[in-house]
């Protein structure tokens, strides 16, 4: 039996990867290196190509045993869905529309789906239960939104059991230091911070300073890239057992803005940080702050590297040793 991560060679789906091997799974990678790297696979095996392509997910459920579907794969920058939103209905709402339609063809009723903090827009309060209301102020959290309601119905209509991930702001990197974050171009605040530390960027824009917070700058909850990992095995693990779909935030708890992520870097790197204040981007909500309790209490998720200097440690110790990511 193995799974079938989608999206494995990205940031998240190769530390999960990663991650699945040292638990003893077997898994499979489907991928089609538009923002992936082979290297961050360490040999995991893969099939090169789209979600869209039908033919190759019929392929990929034959030739495999796959009892369960991480599913990964997706165009995930804010900023972007909000200037191209039809590109992100197409590569997220159909691509998984392909992916749902051929698991349930080759009686696949298990998946772990990428969900995200975007799905809930501005909160009304802090912090955000999977309860709350979900009204998306950006195109990416809208279709994330849409396909866990093509997953919840899907369960109604074919017994197709999901757990939908709602993940804050994934940050840190494998703490042996095998793999890393490499996106090109870089949009993630850690990783551009670092890259400032690293004067391959002149200085960091702080994408507004007049928000309704302490600093002016927006709060937001990272979590550990380690810790994903381990709640995507935790969840594939409760599917197993209990054959019951769900939904669970994934966060610390505990915001922070953009002005205190950067003095962190400061302190972990010891490097002169410039940043300026430029305009807010659109589609950013002011504070996402997660409240994580139904995965610990349903899952048993025990976040291990909680704390922002970790996660920021862990990237550094990455970005320092390979200065062009995956391309040395
Ligand atoms: N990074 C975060 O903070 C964050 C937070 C919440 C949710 N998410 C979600 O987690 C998932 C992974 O995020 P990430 O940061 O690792 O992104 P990433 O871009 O690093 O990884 C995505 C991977 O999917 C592959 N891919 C994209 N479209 C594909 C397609 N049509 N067919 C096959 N492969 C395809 C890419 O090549 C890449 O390897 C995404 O679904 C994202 O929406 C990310
Ligand atoms: O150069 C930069 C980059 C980012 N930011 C700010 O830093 C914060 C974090 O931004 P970023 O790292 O781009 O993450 P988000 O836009 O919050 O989105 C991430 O976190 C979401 C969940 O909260 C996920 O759904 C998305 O996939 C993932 O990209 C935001 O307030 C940005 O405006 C800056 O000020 N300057």
């Amino acid at each position: 039996m193995a799974i079938l991560v989608t999206g494995g060679a990205g940031y998240i789906g190769s530390h999960t990867v990663l991650y699945l091997k040292e638990q003893g799974e077997e898994v499979i990678v489907l991928d089609n290196f538009t923002k992936g790297h082979k290297a961050a696979l360490l040999e995991t095996p893969y099939y090169e190509g789209n979600l869209h392509d039908e033919a190759l997910l019929d392929k990929v459920f034959t030739e495999n045993t796959i009892d369960a579907v991480i599913h990964f794969a997706a165009s995930s920058l804010v900023g972007e869905s909000v200037t191209d939103p039809l590109s992100y209905y197409e590569n997220n709402v159909m691509g998984t529309f392909h992916l749902v339609k051929k698991m349930v063809a080759h009686d696949v009723r298990r998946i772990v789906f990428s969900s995200t903090a975007a799905t809930y827009g501005e909160p009304e309060s802090t912090p955000i239960k999977e309860d709350d209301p979900t009204i998306p102020t950006n195109p990416y959290g809208e279709t994330k939104l849409a396909i866990e309601n093509m997953l919840k119905w899907s369960d109604q209509a074919y017994g197709l059991k999901s757990v939908c991930l709602r993940y804050f702001n994934a940050a840190g990197a494998d703490p042996e230091g095998r793999i890393g974050e490499d996106h090109d171009p870089e949009t993630h605040l850690i990783p551009i911070v670092l890259q400032v530390a690293l004067e391959q960027r002149e200085f960091l824009k702080i994408f507004g300073d007049d928000y309704n917070t302490e600093d002016g700058t927006c709060i937001r909850d990272y979590i550990h890239v380690m810790d994903l990992a381990q709640a995507h095995y935790l969840a594939v693990k409760k599917l197993r057992e209990t054959e019951e779909s769900s939904i669970y935030n994934l966060g610390n708890g505990q915001g922070f803005s953009v002005r205190e992520v950067l003095e962190t870097c400061r302190q972990v790197t010891g490097r002169i940080i410039e940043a300026k204040v430029a305009p807010r981007r659109m589609g950013d909500p002011a504070i996402l702050i997660a409240s994580s309790k139904k995965a610990k209490q349903e899952l048993g998720w025990t976040p291990q590297y909680a704390a922002l200097e970790t996660m920021v440690q862990h990237a550094w110790n990455w970005h320092v040793n390979h200065e062009n990511g995956f391309n040395e």
